[in-house]
């Protein structure tokens, strides 16, 4: 007995498909060509079949932040990279979200790396003050730029959102809003932290569940437990942030940031199912589909398959 989804927020079933086509979050290349293929694999397609009305927004196209990224090597902000770079470009896909929303679409936010997940977020608690975010990860990517070792920017998304520790905000960034609230976020999936990560989550209660709590309880009762910490009456709109890495390597292996151990295809796909079948999902974001790290073809077209299912589970696919 499968029910078919209600989407409460898009009666109409309208989606934005916003191409984060975007990798200066972090120093790989390649990860700006996932929405590319994303779509080549048919994502538009597939979402029109389940009964989406598909529109697409390209926040990226007047400027060429690739180039920008390999040049101007002046970018840089204490040990944190490319600040001017992804304050710009989040800035764009946060523009872009806003229209996405303005016309009554679902933002579907396709990455690029996670750092293209502020502009969607910013974006969605503008429209939507009351919304909590569902973040599917290997990683907690909730650095400041006082914590982080990498100096990478796709590690550091969360912190800005939730401003915390602001004062050492690069100013490229201090236009992000600080709208996601301690209550109002859950993790699955981790099991890569840094130290002080891990330091944030815990003196800020964030409800986080590692892949232990997924071994530990099992994954269905995983998803109550996070949904319940941020959305206790069921009536909120859910942002789900999907970061590709969150499934296992072996399912997914064309990830900048592979870590072993993680879900299972399956189990990746049935946290997208269980959020579309709340009825509540406001927005998607997709992100972290590397198809340059593929060592060959078939790691490709794993990891580009496995990104589009996860949209289309979150936008209703049932399996009938
Ligand atoms: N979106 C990601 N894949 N993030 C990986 C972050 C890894 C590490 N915690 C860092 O800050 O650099
Ligand atoms: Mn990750
Ligand atoms: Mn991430």
């Amino acid at each position: 007995m499968l029910t078919e989804p209600s989407f409460d927020l898009y009666p109409n079933k309208k989606a934005g498909l916003v191409l984060a086509n975007f990798s200066g979050g972090q120093g790989k290349s390649g990860v700006e060509d996932g929405p590319k293929y994303m779509l080549r694999q048919g994502l538009r397609q597939d979402l029109q079949e389940l009964g989406w009305t598909t529109s697409i927004e390209e926040p990226l196209a007047s400027d060429d932040y690739e180039k920008r990224k390999e040049t101007d090597t002046s970018d840089v902000w204490g040990i944190v990279k490319r600040p001017q770079l992804v304050g710009e470009a989040t800035k764009q896909i946060y523009e872009s979200a806003k229209k996405v929303l303005e016309r009554g679409e679902m933002p579907v936010t396709i990455g690029g790396d996670h750092s293209v997940a502020i502009g969607s977020i910013a974006a969605v608690f503008e429209k939507h003050p009351d919304a909590c975010v569902l973040w599917i990860d290997a990683h907690a990517d909730i650095n400041t730029p006082s914590t982080t070792d990498s100096g990478n920017l796709h590690g550091c998304p969360v912190s800005f959102l939730m401003g915390l520790d602001s004062e050492n905000t690069p100013p490229s960034l201090q236009w992000v809003p600080k709208c996601v609230k301690p209550n109002k976020i859950a993790y699955i999936g981790l099991r890569d932290v840094d130290a002080g990560e891990k330091r944030i989550l815990r003196e800020n209660h964030i409800p986080a569940f590692s892949m232990y709590h997924v071994d530990r309880f099992g994954l269905n009762h995983v998803i109550e437990m996070a949904l319940q910490a941020i959305n206790p009456d069921g009536d909120c709109p859910i942002h789900l942030s999907y970061d590709v890495d969150a499934m296992d390597p072996l399912f997914v292996p064309a990830t900048g940031t592979p870590v072993r151990g993680g879900l299972t295809l399956r189990e990746g796909l049935f946290v997208a199912e269980r959020v579309a079948e709340t009825g509540k999902l406001v927005a998607l974001d997709v992100v972290e589909v590397n198809p340059t790290l593929a060592v060959h073809d078939m790691h490709v077209l794993d990891t580009v398959s496995a990104g589009c299912a996860v949209a289309r589970c979150a936008l209703g696919e049932t399996l009938l």
